[in-house]
C-alpha cells in the first residue's frame, strides 16, 4: 500500500489540518500518517487557541516514521514557529523524501495567524526549496512575494517568481479572486490552467488542506505532477459541492473519493 505523511497542525473540529489530510489520504486509498506540529482549539467559527509542539517532539515523530516505514509522499501544512520549521527542515533534509507537497498555511479562513510573521522568511528559505510543489492561495503568494495579485496575469508572474525561489512546481490557487475559480500550475516551463465555476457555498473550511493532501495522495500513487493536480482539483470540487452544513460558521468539505472513482459525479442520496 502507498503511504503519505502529513506534517501539520491539528484542527479539533476536523475540517482542516491533520484531520482533513488523513480523511483525504483514506479517501484516496493511501495509508495516512501524521506528525503534529501544533494543537489548535478551533471550530467552524474560529481558532481559540494554539499550543505548539516542542521541536524535539516534532523531530522524534518524523524519526519514528522514517526509521520504520517507507514514505511515498509528504505534505507540509501549518508550521507556525521558526523552531518548528527548523526541525522539519533538518529532519526532511536528512531523510530526503522524494515527494514534498508544501501548503504554505498562513492565515485561517477565520483570520487567525497560523504562521507567525517572523516565520515567513524561514518558510521561504528552508521549506520552499524542498518542495516538489508549493500551493499558495493568493494572499499567501502575495506575502511570499511582497506584491499584489489581482489578475490571472499577476498569478502567472507570481508562479514564475515563486518557482525561481526553489519550488519545482507552483500551484497558485484562485479561490480568493472574484468570479470563477482558476488555479494555475507552473512547472518552470508550461502553465496549466484549472478552471472551475465558483460553487456558491460558505462551507470551504479546509479546502487548501484537502487539495494539497489530494495532490500528495495522487503523487504517492504514481501520477505525474499534472495528473496529480488535475485529479486533486476534481476531488476538491466535488468535496466543496457536497460540503457539510456543520456548526454555525464555515463548514467543512466532504470526502468520498470512491464514489467519484466509480464514475458518480454527484452524491446519490440526500444529506
Ligand atoms: N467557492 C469555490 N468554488 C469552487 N472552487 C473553490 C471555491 N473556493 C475554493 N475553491 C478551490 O478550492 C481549492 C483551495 O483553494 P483556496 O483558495 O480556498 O485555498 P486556501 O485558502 O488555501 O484554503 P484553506 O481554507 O485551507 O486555507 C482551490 O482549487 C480553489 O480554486
Ligand atoms: C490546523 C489548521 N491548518 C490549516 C488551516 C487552514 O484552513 P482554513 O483556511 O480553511 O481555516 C486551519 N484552519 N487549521
Amino acid at each position: 500500500m502507498k503511504t503519505a505523511l502529513t506534517i501539520a497542525g491539528s484542527d479539533s473540529s476536523g475540517g482542516a489540518g491533520i484531520q482533513a489530510d488523513l480523511k483525504t489520504f483514506s479517501a484516496h486509498g493511501v495509508f495516512g500518517m501524521s506528525v503534529i506540529t501544533a494543537i489548535t482549539a478551533q471550530n467552524t467559527q474560529g481558532v481559540f487557541g494554539v499550543q505548539d509542539i516542542d521541536p524535539s517532539m516534532i523531530t522524534k515523530q518524523i524519526e519514528a516514521i522514517f526509521e520504520d516505514i517507507f514514505v511515498d509522499s509528504v505534505k507540509i501544512g501549518m508550521v507556525s514557529k521558526i523552531e518548528t520549521i527548523e526541525s522539519v527542515y533538518k529532519s526532511l533534509s536528512y531523510y530526503k523524501p522524494k515527494i514534498v507537497v508544501l501548503d504554505p498555511v498562513m492565515v485561517s479562513k477565520s483570520g487567525y495567524h497560523l504562521l507567525q510573521e517572523e516565520s515567513v522568511n524561514y518558510l521561504i528559505k528552508y521549506l520552499l526549496p524542498l518542495a516538489s510543489i508549493v500551493t499558495p492561495n493568493i494572499p499567501e503568494a502575495e506575502i511570499i512575494l511582497g506584491t499584489n495579485i489581482c489578475t490571472v496575469k499577476d498569478m502567472e508572474s507570481a508562479a514564475i517568481n515563486i518557482h525561481k525561489m526553489g519550488a519545482k512546481n507552483v500551484l497558485i490557487k484562485g479561490g480568493h479572486l472574484k468570479g470563477d475559480s482558476i488555479d494555475i500550475l507552473y512547472d518552470g516551463d508550461i502553465f496549466t490552467y484549472l478552471h472551475q465555476d465558483r460553487i456558491d457555498t460558505k462551507n470551504t473550511h479546509g479546502t487548501g488542506c484537502t487539495l494539497s493532501s489530494a495532490i500528495a495522495s495522487n503523487l504517492a500513487r504514481g501520477c505525474s505532477m499534472k495528473d496529480a493536480v488535475k485529479e486533486a482539483k476534481v476531488y476538491i470540487t466535488i468535496a466543496i459541492k457536497h460540503s457539510i452544513e456543520l456548526g454555525k460558521g464555515v463548514g467543512p468539505t466532504h470526502h468520498f473519493y470512491q464514489l467519484y472513482k466509480n464514475g458518480l459525479t454527484s452524491y446519490p442520496f440526500e444529506y
